[in-house]
């Protein structure tokens, strides 16, 4: 059976036996809750029992005077109706019930509930209510010739927590069992389908006869279970009775007549009725507490299989199904706390919501067909998750690409930071030597300021990369770019020996920093600051100052020991340093370049030709820088030179120097001159000496830097 709620229960009654959805979301409304109270009864008229309660409109209830037991208790109590002592049972029919009870005509399940203590008036409502809805229905059967009805009828009792058919003769004992489409059910009850409004009168009848009844105190002929009579309406459309698209609407209204919600003691129960009244307090215990854990929850857990009467009617207490609730209730000032309990009882049922549905039961083929569709609708939705993972694959990328560019913000950040620490270094050099207004010659940083073919960084990058394959070179640079970086208004140059670019130099050549500091383009390298200058300096200015007219090859070594260890020794002292350098003149820095590359060729010839001598030999990085120019640029052009070797050339220098710069020739057997810690990783020399005089080569280069000095002396005179 499916369902279809909402606003498709009014036009139901134009369903020409076409499709209908199923499982269509239902219609959410609270249950119809009703008070009823009835006249006061001739014993409560002979007791002098005065009525203690008044109905003061159609909707409010109150107790005329407060709660002896609670007296600040509210006397008041509002429902969707109430009804005066003088209402007839059709009236109670027409305003509490009977919109709720038709609706099982439009395949709604309903139910109409009356609650209520003994003898409030439980069975006279009920039992018109019953009858005043059989008699609507079948009017309304008689206004719908073109649809085809089906009326079954069903009664069950529940007495002590036992399901009894009332319809049976038998006094068995039903059991009840779950089913997924159906729900609870009663197994092996007897369902009659009703020819007539006379049969369905009948049958009442022999409910009522079946009943279990007993004498109370309250009650003459009191119901002492709980009664369920049960009308099932099923209706299709003539047109298509028999054909594909026949549907049926089928639903089913119950009408429940609960036993009285009294307490033994007030009902001087014993015996019997005692043990009846524990029962029947208990499914009704249970039928209050479901009421009012959907009153407050609809989510929570509900106890509905903890009584019988609850089990079977839950489709009735927050599901599918409209349900209207009649209290019915004694207006006697001695039933006050039990009429006050009934009105609780009541005001928490109004709060509860159920979900009413049309209930359809399609023909076999109308079923084939639906569940196509549904198939078909169910194939779309596969195909689906596709558009997902393209999204999902987007979405990645899109990930990805932000993380990208989240890493490359971080490293730019870092350059920047780093690139305004080193100028903010420089601009602290510009401003000391600014102060001490050094002249030009004395500046810390003196620069061999060669013209260069390429100025721009950029140019100087590629001029560098065209460096020859395996061959490390020195190079006088021309700083400009640097100077520019720095500002226009430093006029003092700097000396600079850049290495090669794209080549794997594997020392840095006048940082002081480790040789696996690799620098790997020119930019890097002009970012150097004056610092690396200072150091090539101070080397040679160590010498000077300590009175030493030449360096020998141990002086070198010397130097190169200061040198090695010049990123600790010589920044602590190095503001006492720059003044002294500050008072040296170019030529006097000159001159002391001059004499150590002297001593160096000569020291180099000597070591050429004794090879034992030439093992372990170290230069100066400030010696090499300037020595190397000629001597490595030679070896490079020896034929018998490994492949493997590095060399190093000056491309900076003037091109006059380097073509003075005579060649060193080594025999092809050669070995490697290495120093400790030295950027070169090696240098190879010849075991069987030089084939051209190392004094030749040294006395060229001297000339050469002479002359080189005069060029020089020459650009700072214009300058
Ligand atoms: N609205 C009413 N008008 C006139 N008489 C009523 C009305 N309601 C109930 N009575 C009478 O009150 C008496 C008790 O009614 P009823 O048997 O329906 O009570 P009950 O709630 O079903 O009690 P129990 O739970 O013991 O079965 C009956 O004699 C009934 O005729």
């Amino acid at each position: 059976m499916g369902a279809i709620g909402g606003d498709e229960m009014a036009q139901w009654d134009n369903v020409d036996g076409g499709e209908v959805v199923n499982g269509a979301a239902g219609k959410l409304e609270k249950i119809l809750v009703s008070v009823r109270l009835r006249p006061l009864s001739d014993k409560e008229i002979a007791r002098g029992d005065p009525s203690e309660w008044e109905c003061i409109s159609d909707t409010t209830v109150i107790a005329r005077s407060a709660f002896p037991d609670r007296p600040t208790a509210p006397t008041a109590y509002s429902f969707d109706r109430v009804f005066r002592s003088d209402c007839d049972t059709k009236e109670v029919y027409e305003q509490g019930a009977k919109e709720v009870a038709l609706s099982v005509v439009s395949g709604i399940n309903s139910s109409i509930f009356a609650y209520g203590q003994t003898s409030s008036g439980k069975t006279y409502t009920m039992t018109g209510i019953t009858e005043c809805t059989v008699s609507d229905i079948y009017d309304y059967i008689g206004r719908h010739g073109e649809r085809a009805f089906v009326l079954k009828f069903s009664a069950i009792e529940i007495y002590n927590e036992v399901v009894r058919d009332l319809l049976s003769s038998e006094n068995t004992s039903l059991r009840l069992w779950d089913d997924a489409e159906k729900g609870t059910y009663v197994e092996n009850l007897k369902e009659v389908i009703l020819r007539d409004w006379n049969h369905l009168k009948e049958l009442i009848s022999v409910c009522e006869a079946q009943r279990r009844t007993g004498e109370t105190y309250l009650n003459e002929n009191s119901s002492r279970s709980h009664q369920i009579l049960k009308l099932t309406i099923e209706s299709s459309a003539r047109e298509f009775l028999g054909k594909d698209k026949s549907t049926t609407l089928a639903a089913s209204v119950n009408f429940v007549d609960l036993a009285g919600s009294e307490r033994a003691s007030q009902a001087l129960s014993a015996g019997a009725r005692l043990k009846e009244g524990c029962h029947i307090n208990r499914s009704l215990l249970t039928l209050g507490t479901v009421i009012r854990k959907l009153s407050k929850v609809r989510n929570g857990h509900i106890p509905y299989r903890d009584s019988k009467l609850t089990r079977i009617l839950q489709p009735s207490l927050g599901g599918n199904a409209r349900t209207a609730i009649i209290c019915t209730m004694s207006p006697a000032r001695s039933y006050m706390e039990q009429s006050r309990n009934t009105l609780l009882f009541a005001s928490c049922a109004k709060e509860v919501v159920t979900n009413a549905q049309v209930n359809v039961v399609m023909s076999d083929k109308a079923l084939v067909k639906h569940l196509q569709r549904e198939l078909a609708r169910l194939e779309s939705e596969l195909r689906c998750p596709a558009s997902y993972s393209s999204l999902e694959a987007l979405v990645k990328e899109k990930d990805n690409h932000i993380r990208k560019m989240e890493k490359e913000i971080k490293e730019l950040k870092v350059q920047r930071d780093l690139a305004q620490s080193r100028l903010q270094d420089l601009l602290q050099v510009v401003g000391d030597n600014h102060v001490s207004k050094r002249p030009l010659a004395s500046g810390r940083n003196f620069t061999f300021d060669v013209p260069q073919p390429c100025e721009d960084r950029k140019s100087t990058t590629e001029s560098s990369s065209e460096v020859v394959d395996n061959v490390q070179n020195f190079r006088f640079q021309g700083r400009r770019a640097a100077q520019r970086e720095v500002g226009s208004q430093q006029s003092e140059n700097n000396v600079q020996f850049a290495t090669p670019l794209s080549h794997s130099v594997s020392s840095p050549p006048f940082s002081g920093m480790p040789p696996t500091t690799s620098r790997d383009n020119v930019s890097q390298i002009s970012n150097e600051d004056s610092d690396d200058v200072c150091k090539e300096v101070r080397c040679i200015e160590t010498n000077e100052t300590e009175g030493k007219n030449g360096l020998d090859s141990s002086a070198i070594r010397s130097n190169i020991l200061q040198d090695s260890n010049v990123g600790a020794s010589t920044h602590g002292n190095d503001d006492s340093r720059r003044d002294d350098v500050s008072t040296v003149t170019l030529e006097q820095h000159l001159e002391t370049v001059r004499k150590p590359f002297a001593n160096l060729v000569d020291d180099l010839g000597s070591s050429t030709r004794n090879p034992s001598s030439s093992r372990g030999i170290v230069r100066s990085r400030s010696c090499r820088s300037l020595m190397g120019s000629t001597l490595f640029e030679d070896l490079e052009k020896d034929d018998c030179t490994p492949p493997s070797r590095r060399f190093m050339d000056f491309p900076g220098r003037p091109e006059g120097g380097q073509r003075r710069g005579s060649a060193l020739n080594f025999d092809a057997e050669s070995e490697t001159l290495s120093r400790a810690g030295s950027m070169l990783s090696e240098i190879t020399t010849t075991r069987g000496g030089p084939k051209a005089n190392g004094s030749v080569a040294g006395d060229t280069e001297f000339t050469g830097i002479g002359e080189f000095v005069a060029e020089l002396k020459e650009s700072f005179s214009v300058c």
